[in-house]
């Protein structure tokens, strides 16, 4: 079983597993369907021996009446089936695009930085929807019109075995003819995107450097490229159309060949009284049935070879693991009631693995302490945050809050211990309260409304047209950066974790709002550990510990109050020459 084929398999019983009611209703339907395909035929060879035989009309008009009653039946439940078979791709579909969209969410940030979001969405997206048919169709169909194929054959064999061995040879030799032909249509396909690849490519680079071409003179030499671009298009273009006409034209060729077999056949074996006229025009009936699900077949192959592709991107995709593995060991939170111990020990981390952005950070906080941490852009601080969140791992040494690796932590356990505000606060399309839950539908509106009156900011949603149920607009665009920030701020604390990181926003804001947000980060790092990326000379006052980070390296760490009052320290010189201007 080649591998390729496995993971196909793979794919299809995973997700079709969960719908297996739906699959097992769509096989009856197409058992049905096939079945009065192939009963059809014989009602009208009933039919017609009936008129020769010169039958009462009452049996005429009876056999006329089944035969329109399974005609319109058959139509019913090709319908149904047609509606069976979506609702089937959609729903294996959207739980693919589920499972895609959660795996890209939980894989680490390298792999978001080297993946564009278009390119994430084409694969979540796009080659899921190229899926849809193969999980809808493709097994219904081929096996659908195998059996029926399979059906008319046994029939065939029943009025004469010769006919039907004679007829399973034609498909087989058919089936083998059609896809040889697609395979060299696919080829012509190929070169011919190529050649139109090839030409937009040309066309595309020598508009955008038509100033040097002018300057150049060389307006004559791109006139001749383009030329022989155009010959290689209009070849490769009218031979890819040749080939692919002339697989309709083989399918023609193909269906003519059986009908007049079947014709020829038919007529022989009732000239020689063998066969009723009723079987003759059975016989004839059912050669003519042969060609459309060879075809389809065929087609399906052809969908098959495309959602091939696609498939094995997906695969690709879901194959990558997160290097950052989660942890098992649960861990005592909020040891204290003021918040956790944080523990730096020796930690290295590279984003590149060549050169170090943090290099031997070694520190330790206590429980409701706060650290305000300064340097320049670029000193690491940020990436220091992001590793306590385990957004990336150290490359050296380890962090530990209350004492346990955070390596060894449930990711879910560490990212409820550590509340992180960021400069750039990601709000949602979504109400107020959905962005401040982050859609979790256990938390009360009377929790929401406890915290955000904490936060004096209670006042605030109630002014907004909905309240909690206003809607914000995309990327937050309705709310000012201080008022996301607050939402921001509002988010932790519903949360209530032990640690806070505070990046704070670098931007100036409206006395009114930098009033709010003063208090909220008040209220914030009471009784909670905290770390402070400041920008804010108040910001930093809160402070029990500063540390200046420079190259990614600690050049300072101490008690502020101690710190302030050394002429000696750095500390002391930033608050001379004023903190904004030095770390803007
Ligand atoms: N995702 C990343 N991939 C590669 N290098 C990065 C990445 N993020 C940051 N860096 C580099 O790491 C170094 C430290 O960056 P970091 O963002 O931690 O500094 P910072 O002190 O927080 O700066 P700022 O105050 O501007 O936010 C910088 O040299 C930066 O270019």
């Amino acid at each position: 079983m080649s591998a390729q084929f496995r993971s196909h398999r793979r794919l299809l019983v995973t997700y079709l597993k969960p719908l297996w009611g739906r699959v097992i209703l769509l096989a009856i339907l197409l058992i049905v369907s096939i079945g009065l395909q192939l009963v059809n035929p014989q009602v009208i060879r009933a039919f017609i021996d009936a008129t020769q035989a010169g039958s009462p009309l009452s049996t005429l008009l009876l056999a006329a009446g089944i035969f329109l009653a399974l005609a319109v039946s058959q139509r019913i439940i090709a319908f149904l089936s047609v509606f069976v078979a979506e609702s089937l791709g959609w729903r294996a579909t959207n739980a693919l695009r589920e499972d895609l969209t959660l795996h890209c969410l939980r894989l680490d940030m390298p792999f978001h930085k080297t993946h564009t979001p278009g390119e994430l969405i084409e694969r979540i997206d796009a080659d899921v929807t190229a899926l849809a048919n193969f999980f809808s169709q493709f097994t219904v169909n081929v096996t659908g019109n195998s059996l029926l194929i399979l059906g008319i054959l046994v029939l065939l064999g029943r009025e004469d075995w010769r006919i039907g061995a004679g007829f399973a040879l034609y498909c087989i030799a058919a089936f083998f003819l059609l896809r040889a032909i697609q395979q060299v249509a696919v080829k012509r396909w190929a070169s011919q995107r190529t050649a139109t690849a090839d030409f937009y490519g040309f066309l595309e680079e020598h508009i955008s450097g038509t100033e040097d071409i002018r300057a150049a003179g060389a307006e004559q030499y791109v006139i001749n490229r383009l030329f022989l671009l155009m010959r290689r298009l209009l070849e490769s273009t009218r031979f890819a159309k040749f080939v692919s006409n002339s697989t309709s034209f083989s399918i023609n060729f193909l269906y003519a060949t059986a009908y007049s077999a079947g014709l020829g056949v038919g007529a022989y074996l009732y000239s020689l009284h063998q066969v009723s006229i009723g079987t003759a025009y059975l016989l004839v009936f059912y050669i003519g049935m042969l060609a459309n699900p060879l075809e389809t077949i065929r087609k399906q192959m052809q969908d098959l070879q495309q959602a091939s592709a696609s498939i094995e991107r997906v695969e690709v995709l879901l194959s990558l693991q997160p290097q950052i593995r989660d942890g098992n060991r649960a861990v005592p939170t909020r040891v204290s009631e003021s918040g956790v111990t944080i523990t730096f020990d020796r930690v290295s981390f590279s984003y590149d693995q060549q050169e170090n952005v943090l290099e031997g950070i070694n520190f330790q906080l206590q429980p409701g302490k706060v650290l305000g941490l300064l340097g320049r852009t670029g000193s690491g601080k940020t990436t220091l945050a992001r590793l306590l969140f385990r957004l990336y791992d150290p490359g050296a040494g380890s962090i530990r809050l209350n004492d346990v690796d955070i390596r060894e932590m449930a990711l879910s356990d560490l990212r409820e211990q550590v509340g992180m505000v960021t400069q750039d606060v990601q709000l949602f399309q979504a109400s107020v309260r959905d962005n401040l839950t982050f859609f979790k539908q256990q938390v009360s509106d009377a929790h929401i409304e406890q915290v955000l009156k904490e936060l004096d900011l209670w006042q605030w949603v109630e002014q907004l047209p909905e309240g909690l149920d206003t809607r914000l607009a995309a990327g937050g665009q309705s709310l000012s950066a201080g008022e996301a920030q607050l939402l921001a701020f509002a988010r932790v604390f519903l949360k209530n974790p032990g640690l806070v990181v505070l990046d704070e926003a670098s931007s100036r804001l409206d006395p009114a709002t930098e009033h709010l947000l003063e208090q909220a980060v008040d209220r914030l790092l009471q009784q909670r550990t905290g770390i402070v990326i400041a920008h804010r000379l108040q910001t930093v006052q809160r402070a029990d510990e500063i540390m200046i980070l420079e190259d990614g390296r600690i050049v300072e760490y101490g008690a502020r109050v101690a710190l302030a009052s050394d002429p000696n320290s750095r500390f002391y010189h930033l608050l001379q020459t004023g903190l904004e201007e030095v770390l803007a």
